[in-house]
């Protein structure tokens, strides 16, 4: 149906403004949508697989069916009912700012051929064994498996069953060559990936307790600190405690930022950290560090002082676990030699993602091996700011002349449409080594492109999808949500806090309200409400540029003038006038907003405090990722649905706290949907994977797009990676949006996706 009664109201859809359909989704939900016809209930779908439409919530008989409404010409009038505008009395088909879009079906792909490679050679000797235990190889991963000599690199695409050669391969020495497990050494990118691979190799015929007790099988840190613990007789240098934390990390930062006299306000040291970090995975010493500006040459300097401190305290962080394994191999060839001797047999996997250190160590340990085998995809390096380079995969091959290749292209995870719309868009990166992916079966369901209007949309429409499906009988953990960033997510978040479909989340993601502008900014709306709130008015210091010491005066006076906290900023002494006199509008602008909606209120505090300069200042500290000129814009959408300060409010605290204990439960729940960047998503795979927001800014995101302005196009190709990363995480159905407008603009699809050329799209 395309007409309901929204209390007395007929609204029609073709007649509603785009943004409202939300809104009408709500009403439905609370109640207050008839059936025009029988006067029953109704709801409002807004989803992928349908247009949206009005239906009755409950069986009914009711047949009734839409007249069809002609076109009219008049004028809008619109009527405001329940906070939104509904047009009346026309049709505005050709004043509608944008209609909906219905969602397409990639379906102009080349044509699925029936794969026969799994059954070209029959298995033989240990690998028929694995095969009645239903563990089967293809051709090439055969060859893969049982190369056993010299150097092997194994370029595997996605879903080419990577874990399944390299356990395998393991299992096979171990049989078909009597290994010793101790001479393995098989090394994974994640623990989780290590325990993995240790579980899976267990279940392997013939395999015992001892094998996978005795080799060595972890991470490049695990195993190298492990090495260095080794090492450290009296247990005085690499003793666990003596491991820094992240916050021990940026207090040391921040103490050689003072020291060095550098502007603490405006620093960002959660960038300097990484930068660090990435010297240090790169074999740079601070004096071997060549700066490439004067924002460099500062942490240049502050990795100096870093590295003293750490010296002076006796304490590590986690690079130095491998920086200074290199070290103890570099001054000390007796033990590399033992390391050499032990470990015959070294098997890495998602080499694409090592960096110069972890290429440099296994250098280092590699000349009297029988056998090394790197495995890894270059189109999945996604890394680059830890320091891995898809290069060294061509590096392997300089490095050891007589290495042999095996190129895996089978595809097993995804279905044909899949595979080839991910090949499709990652064969525009220029540096890649050409493969040609080939799935083993075929879909009914075509990689689908959907068009939500905004964010709160997009949650919504992936909300009615999977509920449609859990409907069908999946369950939930059949489904994956990926995103760029954390940030892309909040709204997906709140909505489904609000729905029944239980979900997970990372114990990295990080409250959208605890962002540091966003808490700012709130922290003026939470002055309004409590003038005393010491929390608040030292949350709004940075945005006023004013120090932290301020707020000790500002107590004291309070008691003293017997006035509130937030009218004692009117006293601040400061040496600078223009401090001052933003301090005591401040005052009288927080008194002004009081009765105001918050969304007014943000404005008000935007233009009369001067915020933007703020944001400028500081909006991007620490993270080139988010900007904080965007999060004041999704702020005051969020807050155009609220009407007073503290509803807004309580509804922020609320989804703080909401994040919180859904980290807690998301370390134990089994059955939910799973929200995670596509980062974390790597190595994974889901039946059905949506991906959000995948428009220009968001993906490719926008700090590569400012690089490929400025000519360098490394980040851009990365950002391609990791589109084709979340694509292949998919194995039957993937479904992309394409976000209309992000954070309250215009967006367009990402320069990534092909043309669309199907008949779908001129409709
Ligand atoms: N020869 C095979 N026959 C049937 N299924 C296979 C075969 N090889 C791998 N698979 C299956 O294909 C899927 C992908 O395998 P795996 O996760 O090992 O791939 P991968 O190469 O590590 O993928 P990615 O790099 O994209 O994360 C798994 O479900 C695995 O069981």
């Amino acid at each position: 149906m395309k007409s309901a009664r929204l209390k007395q109201e007929i609204i029609q859809i073709h007649t509603l403004k785009r943004s409202d359909y939300q809104l009408i989704h709500q009403e439905g939900k609370r109640g207050n949508l008839y059936c025009t016809h029988c006067g029953e209930n109704v709801l409002f779908y807004l989803g992928i697989r349908d247009e949206p439409n009005f239906y009755h919530s409950n069986e009914n008989d009711c047949e009734y069916v839409d007249e069809v409404i002609p076109k009219a010409k008049e004028k809008t009038i619109e009527k405001e009912v329940n906070g939104f505008r509904l047009p009346q009395g026309r049709s505005i088909l050709e004043e509608v700012e944008e209609p909906f879009k219905t969602a397409v079906q990639i379906e102009n792909l080349p044509p699925f051929t029936e794969n026969t490679v799994s059954q070209t050679s029959p298995a033989e000797g240990y690998l028929q064994t694995l095969d009645e235990h239903g563990i089967s190889f293809d051709r090439d991963q055969k060859r893969a498996v049982t190369y056993c000599h010299g150097p092997l690199l194994v370029l595997a695409g996605a879903g080419s069953g990577k874990t399944r050669v390299l356990t395998g391969k393991t299992a096979y020495l171990f049989h078909e060559y009597q290994v010793d497990p101790r001479s393995v050494l098989l090394v994974t990118f994640t623990a989780k990936a290590a325990n993995e691979m240790k579980q899976r190799i267990k279940t392997y015929p013939y395999v015992t307790a001892k094998h996978i007790n005795q080799m060595v099988c972890g991470t490049f840190h695990s195993i190298f600190y492990r090495i260095l613990s080794f090492h450290d007789y009296n247990n005085q240098k690499w003793d666990h405690r003596y491991l820094l934390k992240n916050w021990q990390k940026e207090q040391m930062i921040k103490q050689s930022a003072r020291t060095l006299q550098i502007d603490e306000k405006d620093f960002p040291f959660d960038m300097a950290l990484q930068l660090i970090s990435f010297w240090k995975n790169s074999l740079l010493s601070p004096k071997d560090v060549r700066a490439n500006d004067s924002w460099e040459e500062k942490v240049q300097q502050m990795y100096q002082a870093y590295e003293e401190e750490k010296q002076r305290l006796n304490t590590f962080d986690f690079d130095d676990m491998l920086s200074s394994c290199y070290e103890l191999f570099k001054n000390n060839p007796q033990i590399l030699a033992q390391y050499q001797k032990r470990f015959k047999y070294i098997l890495i996997d998602e080499f694409q993602d090592v960096n110069k250190v972890q290429f440099e160590l296994l250098r280092m340990l590699a000349p009297e091996s029988e056998h090394i085998c790197a495995v890894g995809d270059d189109d999945q390096s996604i890394y680059a700011f830890r320091g891995s380079d898809p290069s060294y995969l061509t590096e392997f091959e300089q490095m050891f002349e007589d290495s042999f290749q095996i190129t895996l292209q089978q595809n097993y995870r995804s279905s044909h449409e899949i595979t080839a719309y991910a090949s499709q868009v990652i064969k525009k990166n220029k540096r890649r080594k050409a493969k040609n992916m080939v799935a083993q079966f075929k879909s009914e369901a075509y990689p689908t492109l959907f068009y939500p209007y905004d964010e709160e949309e997009e949650a919504l429409m992936i909300l009615t999808d999977i509920q449609e499906k859990i409907r069908q009988g999946h369950e939930p953990n059949d489904f994956a949500i990926l995103y760029r960033t954390h940030s892309t997510s909040r709204a997906l978040f709140e909505r489904f806090t609000r729905s029944n479909i239980p979900f997970k989340i990372e114990q990295d993601a990080e409250s959208f309200y605890d962002r540091f502008i966003i808490r700012t900014l709130l922290s003026f709306l939470r002055l309004a409400i409590n003038e005393d709130d010491t929390q608040a008015l030292k949350d709004a210091l940075p945005a006023l540029f004013l120090a932290q010491s301020h707020l000790q005066d500002m107590k004291a006076n309070s008691i003293l003038q017997d006035c509130s906290l937030l009218e004692c900023l009117s006293m601040v002494q400061s040496k600078y006038a223009f401090q001052q006199s933003k301090a005591k509008k401040t005052v009288t602008t927080i008194k002004a907003i009081k009765q105001l909606s918050p969304f007014l209120a943000l404005e008000k505090i935007e233009k009369e405090l001067q915020i933007q300069d703020f944001i400028k200042k500081r909006g991007n500290e620490g993270n080139k990722m988010d900007k904080g000129s965007e999060d004041l814009k999704e702020l005051k959408l969020i807050a155009k649905k609220f009407s007073t300060i503290l509803e807004f409010i309580e509804y922020a605290d609320h989804m703080r706290a909401k994040i919180k204990e859904m980290k807690q439960l998301s370390k134990t729940i089994e059955n939910a949907v799973t929200f995670s960047t596509i980062h974390k998503a790597k190595g994974l795979e889901y039946p059905f994977v949506y991906l959000l927001s995948v428009v220009d800014g968001s993906l490719p995101h926008d700090y590569a797009l400012e690089e490929y302005r400025s000519g360098i196009d490394q980040s851009l190709e990365e950002e391609r990676r990791l589109l084709y990363v979340a694509m292949t995480r998919a194995k039957e159905q993937l479904h992309i949006s394409l976000l209309q407008h992000r954070k309250g603009k215009k967006a367009y699809p990402s320069r990534f996706l092909p043309p669309i050329r199907n008949k779908a799209l001129s409709k």
